[in-house]
């Protein structure tokens, strides 16, 4: 009689099952009135980001980078598809449901900071929690400050900052809501190289620490090689991707839908 051999079929652990995506966009397509006609800004983008992802977005100019974040986000509505963040389904939600969400799970990342003139750096950074009838952190607060290097400066108005020090400010004020999803639209467009780097940085330590996925649209491709994928946009299509890319990859990309 001779031995069995355990075969492929015997019990065993089942595999993981996979995890849901941080962000899902389901053929999306996004058209704007031009002329008599329309253009389509999206058609038909389909993809899913996993969760604690970092993805770069590059394209051409006018591509669709900025109405795919922007759709992504919750801060603007497909005109068709679906856009589901964190299991929830914008596009079958309420617009107050919408910015309940947005104000709740998601953080957005202008590349022109977008503070408000009048307040403190400290009151910039904590105003997202005032508008969602959420206490002050102090903590947080204190804790992202130290983080994106700001400290000493809770009490500036935005008029005494660097540009490089106000996108820290965005930045931490994107985080406070501790958002699973972070959006960035350029933020590093308006800052010069080594600024920029450092402010990309921080946005991807801060991101990795608090285990948020982070989706970022860029023109630079040393800015897109951080990224663990970088997807490339091109006539409002996804036009492929590169997984773990090199800045010298990203930019032959580029060259090649002749941006
Ligand atoms: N509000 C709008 N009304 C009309 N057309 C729009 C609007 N927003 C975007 N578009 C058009 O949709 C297309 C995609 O625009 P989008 O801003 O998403 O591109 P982009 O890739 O971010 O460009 P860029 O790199 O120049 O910022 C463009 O043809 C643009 O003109």
């Amino acid at each position: 009689m001779s031995a069995t051999a355990p075969t492929p079929t015997s019990p065993a652990t089942p595999p993981p099952a996979p995890a849901e995506p941080a962000v899902l966009l389901d053929h999306v397509h996004r058209s704007y009135p031009n002329g008599g006609g329309t253009i389509a800004a999206l058609a038909g983008v389909t993809l899913a980001l996993a969760p604690g992802s970092f993805t770069a977005v590059m394209g051409p100019s006018g591509s669709g980078k900025s109405t795919l974040l922007n759709v992504a986000a919750g801060l603007d509505r497909p005109s068709g598809g679906r856009v589901v963040v964190g299991g929830a389904d914008l596009t079958a939600m309420s617009p107050d449901a919408v910015t309940r969400l947005r104000r709740d799970r998601i953080g957005f990342v202008f590349q022109a900071y977008n503070l408000v003139g009048h307040l403190t750096v400290a009151e910039n950074i904590v105003l997202p929690l005032l508008l969602g009838g959420r206490e002050p952190d102090a903590h947080l607060r204190r804790y992202l400050m130290a983080a994106v290097g700001l400290e000493g400066m809770a009490d500036r108005l935005p008029g005494e900052l660097s540009g490089g020090q106000a996108q820290r400010v965005a930045i931490a004020r994107a985080l406070i809501t501790r958002p699973a999803v972070v959006f960035a639209d350029e933020p590093t467009g308006a800052l010069d190289s080594q600024t920029g780097e450092q402010v990309l940085e921080v946005l991807r330590s801060t991101a990795r620490t608090l285990h948020q996925t982070l989706v970022l649209v860029t023109h630079d491709a040393r800015v897109a090689a951080a990224a663990d994928r970088v997807l490339f946009l091109a006539d409002g299509l996804i036009a492929g991707h590169l997984d773990a890319p090199t800045t010298e990859q990203v930019t032959a990309r580029m060259i090649e839908l002749g941006r």
